[in-house]
């Protein structure tokens, strides 16, 4: 008798974030982690409010979506997704994976996260759905310990990208302070920030 075999599933990464703005950490560990985890995609997901930094200034949502297309646009195995923002409210994971389920029916999910959130990550919603929508993947960041904070064993990877110390948080206050984001961000977000004038005490 001749198995059974279902159509091969795409393997598509998730990459989550606020991005305000979006820097080559954000980038490397996407790539890194879509090579060593052969994903056909990685669909960058810029936040529609991200509740936990409710107490901090973001920027608007359309700034944040359109330099994350302005540093996606080159690679084709990169895409950007309005969902969370579309949405509309506090952006929730869960949310996240189950509309991003809905469209991409015969896909994995692999949702690649950096060593600072995965440590965070028993403090989102809905923690027991949440395992169950899709792989974690935790990367490595300067200045934080990859570890598995409780995730159930086979939901989640480790994977070391190049270390790069670049914050979003420290993008900003040099651009508030006048200093250069040239080479820490890409070329394209550097002018929008500054066509936006995002950032400036003044701005
Ligand atoms: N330099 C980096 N190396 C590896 N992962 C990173 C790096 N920067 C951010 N990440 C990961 O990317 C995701 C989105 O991060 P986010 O948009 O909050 O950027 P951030 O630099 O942490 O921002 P902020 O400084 O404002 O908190 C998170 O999972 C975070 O851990
Ligand atoms: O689901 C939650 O409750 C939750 C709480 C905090 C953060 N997240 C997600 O974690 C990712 C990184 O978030 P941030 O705020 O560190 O950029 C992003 O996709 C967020 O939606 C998710």
């Amino acid at each position: 008798m001749e198995e059974q075999t279902g159509p091969v599933k795409r393997r598509l990464g998730v990459m989550g974030g606020t991005f305000d703005p979006i820097h080559h950490g954000h980038l490397v560990a996407a790539s890194e982690v879509a090579s060593q985890f052969h994903l056909d995609e990685v669909v960058f997901v810029p936040t529609g409010q991200p509740w936990q930094k409710s107490h901090k200034k973001v920027s608007p949502a359309e700034d944040r979506y359109l330099m994350t297309v302005i540093a996606t646009a080159s690679n084709p195995q990169f895409s950007v997704s309005r969902i969370d923002i579309d949405r509309g409210g506090p952006t929730y994971t869960t949310d996240t994976l189950r509309d991003l389920r809905a469209l991409n029916e015969n896909a994995d999910l692999f949702f690649i996260t950096g060593a600072d959130a995965l440590a965070q990550i028993l403090t989102w919603r809905d923690t027991d759905e949440l395992f169950s929508l899709a792989h974690f993947i935790g990367v490595t960041r300067p200045g934080h310990i990859l570890a598995n904070p409780g995730l159930p064993e086979d939901r989640v990877s480790f994977v070391e990208v190049p270390a790069l110390a670049i914050s979003s948080s420290d993008c900003r206050a040099r651009v508030a302070q006048g200093e250069p984001v040239w080479y820490l961000v890409p070329d394209g977000v550097v002018r929008y920030i500054d066509k936006r004038k995002l950032y400036r005490h003044d701005g």
